[in-house]
């Protein structure tokens, strides 16, 4: 039997879509392989969801807020094949086997919308995590990340870098 495999859809929350200074990390809380390590926040697509809706609803499940999605950090791999999803590449995550599901993963930069009073609003670790924390500037690389995310966050770093240089040069 071939591989089955599952799409992971996340949000790098930052402050400012055209000009990113704050990173979001969450630390997972389980299972007990992954708890204490930091991801991004998101989950797993479900079966006739679209990947949007699936980051709409895992961002407001995990931390209560409402975002705008921004540009995709599109991954460096092979997305073929993959449900409910386009054919893009995508973040390997896990290669998987017989038993055990192959998982990907698609990116998108995201920012909070505030409140219907206008105000600003803050995410909250309401499942799966235990802390949230804004990573400033320069402090990106600063939490254990989940290993597959470590590259992800390199590519962040890199296209941050490009979006400060389109905002201010
Ligand atoms: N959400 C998220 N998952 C990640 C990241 N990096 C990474 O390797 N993963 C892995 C961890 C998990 O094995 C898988 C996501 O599963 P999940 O447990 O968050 O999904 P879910 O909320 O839909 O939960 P469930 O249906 O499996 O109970 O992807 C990341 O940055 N964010």
């Amino acid at each position: 039997m071939g591989v089955n495999t599952r799409l992971v859809v996340a949000a790098a929350i930052t402050d400012s879509l055209d000009a990113p200074r704050q990173l979001l990390a969450a630390r997972r809380s389980a299972p007990s392989a992954l708890a204490g390590l930091w991801e991004f926040a998101g989950g797993k697509v479900e079966r006739g969801e679209s990947a949007e809706a699936a980051l709409r609803r895992e961002i407001r499940e995990e931390l209560g807020v409402e975002i705008e999605i921004g540009d995709e950090l599109v991954g460096p791999d092979d997305g073929a094949g993959v449900e409910s999803s386009c054919e893009c590449p995508v973040w390997m995550l896990r290669p998987g086997d017989a038993d055990v599901d192959r998982l990907v993963m698609r990116v998108w930069w995201a920012r909070i919308l505030p409140g219907a009073d206008g105000a600003a609003v803050e995410p909250r670790p309401l499942e799966d995590h235990d802390e949230l924390r804004w990573l400033e500037p320069g402090a990106w690389r600063d939490v254990p990340w989940l290993p597959a995310d470590k590259r992800i966050v390199e590519a962040l770093l890199d296209d941050a870098v490009e979006r400060h240089r389109r905002a201010y040069c």
